[in-house]
């Protein structure tokens, strides 16, 4: 009653009611959210959540927090769920494997109320505030690290000392520092690097925002979350850096690590998508101040200052909270004394000391903002080009460019530059711009998220010549045409089913060769490996295409040696593709001429085989028979069908069954004699290795006389001795190039349409980032891992990936195994001299594909098991 006499208590009350009420049953009840593995979080309070614990440096209270609750926490600003990464595994997971969910940039942030109410660069999209944005950006950070560093050097002279010597060295009698020295200024490198990794501008980085719930280091994330990458608390990681609260550059001398975004324990300028995209700008003008600083001046503190105060403003980017006041000594470079040991003594003289801080500080406040309006202006308006963010290149020389760098063994020489330059380099062999790949993420961008753009071939006149003008699958550009014949490929030559049709043809060469070793075992005599394995793979690709084997009449002799030839040709370089200009060597010295003949010969040769085989189909035709599908069908047989009939829906003429067929020889003799070869090199080389396959094979086959290939599939340590052979023995190192069909952005980097791209398989196989212990044989690795090479893992691509793939990856693994398993199954293997497995060279030759440079001869004994 009282309730009905007062409505407004009556209304209180309820609403109380039903909130507890709501309170008890989200309690008792489980909600979506119970279920999630959430990140620990800090106690939060009511309405503000963390604010509170934010401070006025939150880079540095945010790292106590993580210190008691862990890499990755969930903090509440206000209602606002943060999540604050402080560890470099975490900064990976968003910035690289997670790049694209974490690719928004929060509309309402803390830094947003800091800056301009949502209208600064990092923020804003492209429009009316994005140019005085960038010049702010560029400013305050540039200017943050040179005060930094200069600060640093002051309170370390020894550091200064080294820096100055270095310069001094270098700059010995030039009046001015230029961009063109700095290359070579290492220890000035190392000096930015870690100022950079103490003194981060942005030591929380640019806030990013996920666009959909996500798993990060095995928490749920839901979408909507910002996320602050602590990049100040990484760089100060202990279990990342040693001394880690020390300024000592000197940990960066001999270390590849550096700030662009591909070592996640340095990232003052983020990474991936959303990365700085002033990086270079910044640097070079933070190399060349500081270069041309300790160049010209000795600096101090001015007089009667003890210690330099380091104390930090508050707000995104951190300065220091002082001036930086110092005296500085005009060192005199032009007169120099030379003294009793011989050593230079620089002159110096006092300068400025009414006002200790004067140049210093115009520097800061006129000559480099003017600086930055100077590079702005001419970046935006003045040279489009410069526009570009390109990728590093190595110096080059006038005309050829940079292919003095490329040595004999490219993926040797180029994985060394990479070291240097980072995964992604453009260089210019001739005039022709060539980025080379060396990551494995580098590589998943060129062959998954831009395939499409890369996926040209580059034209030469050896493949023009050799196969009938881009009429084959492997040449041609990407296109209808190209689409048809992939498909050709991949659905009628080398599908699942059609590899499996060629099982007779493996086995009955494989054990024509086990025989052949057999009878050479009873002799004792050391066998030539490496020629047996060219022609074992050479006869199996022969039956494939051609339904018989060429021996050694004069035919099968002419037509061996013209294949090698073939090969050939096909690793070598014509200089007219690349200085154009130069094109009349090649005719000069007869280069192109062999290329013709080579090209002739083989044209013959091909045409009387489709000719043989045209006069057969007719004659099985008027007798009513139809061989489509059969398992006796060869390629040129399934190539003659399409062609005459059109039955895939697609038209391949005379010239196209002809290159088709080239094709496969190119791509499918050499290269899996090379997997066998290498694979039997390592397996000598180690014998642990060789008896715990020989143990697994010998376990599931028991005392079968003969290996079918219906005993593989069990055998998984013979397969993971097959994949770490292709990690490290990748058989075209560099992989088949591509060329880009229009312009892309990666890693970051421009690159222009029609650039050529090389991946360097051979490197990332061997990336300390991806593999552990890289350069040991360690088939264990892969026995416990997915990883595969089927072109999903960029970090095993011997057979390439993406739309440009290997479609005989299949043909090739069957062969390669069968034979392996064969091999360990029968025999014990030794050298020949009583040679020690260790003893035996794994040098390799020059070319396309790389086989051993030495032929791999070796002595079986039949095995007694
Ligand atoms: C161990 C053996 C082999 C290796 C290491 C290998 C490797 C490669 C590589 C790296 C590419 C270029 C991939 C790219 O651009 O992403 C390629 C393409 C190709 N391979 Fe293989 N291959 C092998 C065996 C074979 C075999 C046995 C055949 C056929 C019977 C074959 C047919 C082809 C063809 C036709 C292409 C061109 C595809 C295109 O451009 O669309 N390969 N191979």
């Amino acid at each position: 009653m009282l309730f009905l006499l007062q409505p407004t208590v009556f209304s209180l009350l309820l609403i109380l009611a039903i909130s507890l009420a709501f309170l008890f049953i989200k309690r008792s009840s489980p909600t979506r959210t119970t279920h999630k593995n959430l990140p620990p979080s800090p106690r939060k309070l009511p309405i503000i959540g963390n604010l509170h614990q934010l401070g006025s440096s939150p880079h540095r209270s945010l790292r106590s927090l993580s210190r008691r609750h862990g890499p990755l926490m969930l903090l509440h600003l206000g209602s606002v769920p943060v999540l604050v990464v402080s560890s470099a595994d975490g900064a990976r997971e968003i910035t690289k494997n997670h790049d694209l969910v974490f690719s928004n940039r929060p509309k309402v942030s803390i830094p947003d109320r800091l800056l301009y109410g949502g209208r600064d660069v990092a923020f804003s999209p492209y429009g009316d505030y994005w140019r005085q944005d960038m010049f702010a950006a560029g400013t305050d950070t540039t200017q943050a690290v040179l005060e930094w560093g200069v600060a640093e050097l002051l309170r370390h002279p020894n550091v200064m000392k080294k820096l100055q010597d270095e310069v001094g060295e270098i700059g010995r009698g030039k009046p001015k520092i230029s961009e063109d020295d700095l290359e070579k200024m290492h220890y000035l490198k190392a000096v930015i690097k870690e100022t950079l990794r103490l003194h981060t501008p942005v030591p929380l980085l640019v806030p990013r925002e996920s666009t959909q719930d996500v798993k990060i280091m095995g928490y749920d994330i839901a979408a909507g979350t910002q996320v602050y990458i602590n990049v100040w608390a990484i760089g100060r990681d202990p279990s990342l850096w040693e001394d880690a609260e020390e300024f000592r550059p000197e940990r960066f001398l001999n270390s590849a690590i550096d700030y662009k975004g591909f070592h996640y324990q340095l990232i003052p300028f983020g990474a991936g998508r959303r990365g700085c995209p002033g990086m270079l700008f910044a640097m070079t003008l933070n190399e060349l101040a500081v270069v041309n600083m300790v160049h010209k001046f000795d600096f101090a503190l001015p007089d009667g200052a003890e210690d330099l105060d380091m104390t930090e403003t508050a707000g995104i980017t951190v300065h220091k909270k002082s001036p930086l006041l110092v005296t500085l000594l005009l060192i005199s470079i032009y007169k120099r004394t030379e003294v009793e040991n011989g050593s230079t003594l620089r002159e110096r003289k006092m300068l400025e000391q009414q006002e200790p801080s004067f140049l210093l500080k115009s520097f800061l406040f006129f000559i480099l903002p003017l600086c930055v309006i100077f590079f702005l202006i001419k970046w935006l308006f003045i040279n489009p080009a410069s526009n570009k963010r390109l990728p590093p290149s190595p110096p080059k020389l006038p005309i050829i460019g940079n292919f003095h760098q490329m040595g004999l063994f490219p993926h040797h020489s180029l994985g060394s530059l990479a070291k240097k330059y980072g995964p992604v380099m453009l260089l210019h062999l001739g005039s022709v711009p060539t980025i080379i790949i060396s990551s494995a993420d580098a590589a998943r961008e060129i062959m998954q998220t831009h395939d499409l753009i890369f996926s040209n071939r580059k034209k030469s006149y050896i493949v023009e010549r050799l196969l009938y003008d881009y009429k084959d699958v492997a040449a041609s550009n990407y296109g209808e045409f190209w689409r048809q014949l992939r498909s050709v490929c991949v659905l009628q030559l080398l599908s699942n089913k059609r590899v499996q049709s060629f099982r007779t043809v493996r086995e009955e060469e494989t054990a024509l060769m086990m025989k052949k070793i057999k009878e050479s075992s009873l002799s004792s005599l050391p066998l030539d490996l490496s020629e047996m394995f060219k022609s074992l793979t050479n006869d199996v690709v022969c039956r494939a295409a051609f339904g018989r084997k060429y021996g050694g009449d004069d035919s099968g002799k002419k037509f061996k040696q013209l294949l090698t030839d073939f090969l050939w040709l096909l690793g070598s370089i014509d200089i007219g593709d690349f200085i154009p200009w130069l094109s009349w060597i090649s005719r000069f010295n007869g280069f192109s001429a062999k290329v013709d003949r080579v090209a002739k010969d083989l044209d013959e040769f091909l045409e009387r085989v489709v000719e043989e085989r045209l006069d057969m189909l007719k004659m099985e035709s008027g007798r009513g028979e139809n061989t489509e599908g059969d398992s006796r069908e060869d390629f040129v047989d399934t190539l003659l069908r399409i062609h005459i009939d059109n039955s895939a829906g697609v038209s391949v003429d005379r010239d196209s069954i002809k290159a088709l067929i080239l094709d496969i020889f190119a791509a499918g003799t050499d290269t899996t004699s090379a997997v066998l070869e290498w694979a039997m090199t390592e397996l000598i080389r180690h014998p642990r290795v060789m008896k715990k396959v020989q143990n697994e094979v010998r376990e599931i086959l028991k005392d079968k006389p003969e290996t079918t290939e219906a005993d593989l599939g069990e055998m998984h340590y013979l397969n993971a001795v097959i994949k770490e052979t292709l990690r490290l023995h990748p058989p075209i190192p560099m992989l088949v190039p591509r060329e880009a069909r229009q312009d892309a952005r990666v890693m970051g980097y421009d690159i222009a349409a029609g650039t050529l791209v090389m991946t360097n398989a051979w490197a990332i196989g061997r990336d300390p980032a991806s593999w552990d212990e890289p350069e040991e044989f360690r088939p264990e690795r892969f026995l416990n891992s997915s990883i595969d090479f089927k072109g999903h893992d960029f970090e095993l691509i011997p057979f390439g990936a993406g739309r440009r793939g290997c479609p005989g990856t299949a043909f090739a693994m069957a062969t390669n195994e069968l034979v392996l398993a064969n091999l360990v199954h029968k025999f014990d293997w030794a050298l020949p001299g009583k040679a020690k497995g260790e003893d035996l060279d794994i040098d390799e030759c020059t070319g396309l594909t790389i086989h051993r440079k030495n032929p791999l001869l070796a002595i079986a004994t039949p095995s007694v098991y």
